[in-house]
């Protein structure tokens, strides 16, 4: 398949190695140091005893990489509002190309096709992108995703994976059957990603949603890694409330999730959250959509979340003070 990552970071770089060393035609639309490096270089994934390598084609102009089968935008959210302004898909986009969005947090397509006498959602200013980037991509073509993999960029070009799985769940926006995007999971999945068949693009945006609620907000309380949550005793009871808190807005919404918290918690790697990375390295943080939207979410349901919101509030005022939350 033609498959073009845009966003070539920690998650996008992992992907992009694993597909292009399956051999498909993989491209990446990336910048700065990232981009100069994987001309120089190519990418490297280093997951546990494995280093895998692989040189997709690289640049910093969609244009140059032209239609795609499949197109993974794999930016941070923070990224996406000069994306849809500058309509930088619109080139990687043919008439049957499936166009998988896969950040973390409330994801900006939620509102797009909801299911009927689903609850309406509240007004939020990240919901702003749905007019841009639904008239550059089309309604069909839009898929939504989550990743479940954990992954930083140790140096320009190499990925570092510790998690014990890697998979990305993803399904039509809208509903509606796409070829391509049923395809790109059956890649992924003979890759080493696995990408199990027929999920709900807003079933999996909560299940992913309330584990960033919980775990990457109180890690940027505490500046630790995300297996804190699992080891230590007082972090323990509060990371599992926080999650249960947030199951209450997903049921709110039509999604009661069927989830075994104390096994979520067991799995939690040995990594950094990639909100903390941003704080660390003063890169615009994901606070709107990972920590804000989801309380926005509770308020207007009347669902109380006391816990959520305490540290929502605190994740807000550390990215304020460090002029790292996007207005
Ligand atoms: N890292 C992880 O372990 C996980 C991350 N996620 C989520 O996945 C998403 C991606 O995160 P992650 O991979 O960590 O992000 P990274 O910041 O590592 O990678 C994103 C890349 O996209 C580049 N980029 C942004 N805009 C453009 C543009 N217009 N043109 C070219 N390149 C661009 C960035 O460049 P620049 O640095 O110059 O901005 C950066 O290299 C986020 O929503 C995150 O929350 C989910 C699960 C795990
Ligand atoms: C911590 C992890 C891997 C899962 O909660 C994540 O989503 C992130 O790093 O942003």
């Amino acid at each position: 398949m033609r498959i073009c990552i845009f966003g070539a970071g920690a998650t996008g770089g992992h992907m992009a190695v694993r597909l292009g060393a399956a051999g498909h035609d993989v491209s990446v639309v990336a910048r700065g140091p990232q981009l100069e490096a994987i001309r120089a270089n190519g990418l490297t994934l280093l997951s546990g005893d494995e280093r895998v390598h692989h040189v997709p084609t690289a640049s910093d102009r969609p244009a140059d990489l032209g239609q795609q089968d499949a197109v993974l935008v794999m930016t941070k959210a923070t990224a996406l509002p000069a994306i849809a302004e500058t309509e930088a898909l619109a080139p990687l986009v043919g008439p049957d190309t499936a166009v998988v969005f896969l950040q973390n947090g409330m994801a900006w397509w939620y509102p797009v096709g909801l299911p009927a006498g689903h609850r309406a959602p509240p007004d939020l200013p990240l919901f702003g992108l749905v007019d841009p980037f639904v008239r550059q991509i089309g309604v069909e073509r839009l898929v939504g995703g989550i990743i479940l993999s954990a992954n930083e960029v140790e140096e320009p070009g190499v990925i570092r994976n510790p998690s014990m799985r890697n998979m990305l769940r993803f399904g039509t926006v809208a509903g509606g059957p796409l070829p391509m995007a049923d395809a790109l999971g059956e890649a992924l999945t003979a890759s080493g990603v696995t990408v199990p068949k027929g999920d709900d693009a807003r079933l999996v945006m909560w299940t992913k949603l309330i584990q960033n609620l919980a775990g990457s907000s109180l890690c940027l309380g505490t500046g630790d890694l995300i297996s804190s949550c699992r080891e230590d005793e007082e972090l323990i009871p509060v990371y599992q409330a926080m999650v249960r808190e947030g199951m209450a807005i997903a049921a709110a919404y039509g999604y009661p999730l069927d989830i075994d918290v104390e096994a979520m918690q067991r799995g939690l790697p040995v990594h950094k959250p990639s909100i903390l990375q941003d704080y660390e390295l003063g890169r615009p943080m994901e606070v709107r959509e990972m920590q804000e939207a989801p309380v926005a979410f509770a308020r207007a349901a009347g669902v109380p979340v006391p816990m959520l919101q305490a540290v929502m509030a605190i994740a807000r005022r550390r990215a304020i003070l460090k002029g790292l939350r996007p207005e």
